[in-house]
């Protein structure tokens, strides 16, 4: 009999110990890296794992394996990286002095460069990217919670093929692409809500519920959209609406938003982005991986990105201290001065 693969979470937060956590409770053999503060949390509570259709699964504390230590990956068949884009490079740095030549690496992190990264930190691995388009709450005492829709996504490789019944015995089967860039910038997209999300100190679903902060959003995505024209590049289609038709729906009045975007609002009303969850926990945000991708792209076309330039400063400014519960107006009023050049 062919021996069971084994999988390591290399970054033990709310995606790592949600997606390793469905597979450890059907079945698999994971060992999760993490934390210690998090490791003696689990170690009294286990893992219980929940989504936003009924799912209720758990891993009992007796059967998680929890490590703080590289060292723990040595043996890993596939390793799931989830750890924030600023702890990449820190991240492939430690695997790779563990890591087996065989092992397989997929980046389950936002932004447009973590696998690129992971493979220069990793030669002679085979590191592939993915992207997780669903929200993951950490409600505490163990328990993760994923409050939106969407399918794990990854790019397509024979070295993953051996894994797939695995995620798709634990409900989270992957979608394969070819090319993951497209996917990987449409995701950015509507990670320009997290900087919103963020200032705005609200549930996403509050947030999102109110015209000014979509308004904001939408300006964000505009001005990303219009360099992705310019550049050629066609953002893969994550939601039932193509990308461009995205800042359009977000800027109509709420009660048609309402009405013509309720599975957009289909989020647990807790859901925070995880740029919030870094702002709440006084930690440095991935806001120059995000928005800061925009204002990248804009200078390499000898053009600015105003708009995402002033989130990322507004966003910065709370990471040392500054204002933090924008009000929509308040925002789109700052936002509107920013484009205008003010
Ligand atoms: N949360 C969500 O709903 C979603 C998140 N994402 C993306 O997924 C990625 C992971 O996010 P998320 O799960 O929220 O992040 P978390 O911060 O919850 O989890 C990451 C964990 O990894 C730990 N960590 C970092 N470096 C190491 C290391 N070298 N060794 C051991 N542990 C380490 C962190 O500890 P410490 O903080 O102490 O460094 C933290 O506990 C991000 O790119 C995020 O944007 C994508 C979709 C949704
Ligand atoms: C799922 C989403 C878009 C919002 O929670 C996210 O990626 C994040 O919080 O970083």
């Amino acid at each position: 009999m062919a021996e069971q693969a084994k999988i390591c979470v290399f970054g033990a937060g709310s995606i790592g110990c949600y997606v390793g956590g469905r597979l450890a409770a059907t079945g698999c053999a994971v060992q999760f890296i993490g934390r210690p503060r998090l490791a003696r949390e689990l170690s009294a509570t286990g893992l219980r794992l929940t989504d936003w259709e009924g799912a209720d699964l758990r891993v009992p504390a007796a059967e998680l394996h929890f490590a703080t230590t590289p060292q723990a990956a040595a043996d890993a068949d596939l390793v799931l990286v989830a750890v924030k884009s600023a702890a990449t490079d820190e991240a492939g740095a430690e695997l790779a002095t563990v890591l087996k030549p065989g092992a397989v690496v997929v980046s389950f992190q936002n932004g447009l460069h973590n696998a690129e990264l992971l493979r220069q930190r990793l030669p002679g691995r085979t590191v592939l990217t993915g992207m997780v388009p669903f929200n993951v709450l950490n409600r505490g005492g163990g328990a993760f919670h994923h409050g939106s829709e969407g399918r794990l996504e990854a790019e397509e490789h024979p070295a993953l093929e051996r894994f797939l019944p695995a995620f798709a015995k634990a409900g989270l089967p992957l979608e394969l692409h070819a090319q993951m860039l497209p996917v990987l910038w449409a995701k950015l997209l509507l990670n320009l809500n997290n900087a919103v999300n963020a200032l705005s100190d609200l549930p996403l679903k509050e947030e999102l519920s109110q015209r000014a902060y979509r308004r904001c959003v939408a300006m964000a995505q505009e001005e990303l959209l219009g360099l992705l024209d310019t550049a050629g590049v066609t953002p893969a289609k994550l939601t039932p609406l193509p990308p461009h038709w995205i800042p359009k729906l977000l800027g109509v009045p709420d009660f048609l938003f309402r009405r013509l975007a309720s599975q957009m609002l289909e989020i647990d009303p807790l859901a925070r982005s995880s740029m919030w969850e870094d702002l709440q926990a006084g930690r440095k945000t991935e806001v120059d991986f995000l928005n800061g991708e925009v204002v990248k792209l804009a200078h390499a076309q000898g053009r600015q990105a105003p708009v995402n330039a002033r989130l990322m400063s507004l966003v910065h400014q709370v990471e040392h201290g500054g204002q933090r519960q924008w009000s929509g107006e308040a925002l789109l009023r700052e936002l509107r001065r920013a484009r205008a050049g003010e």
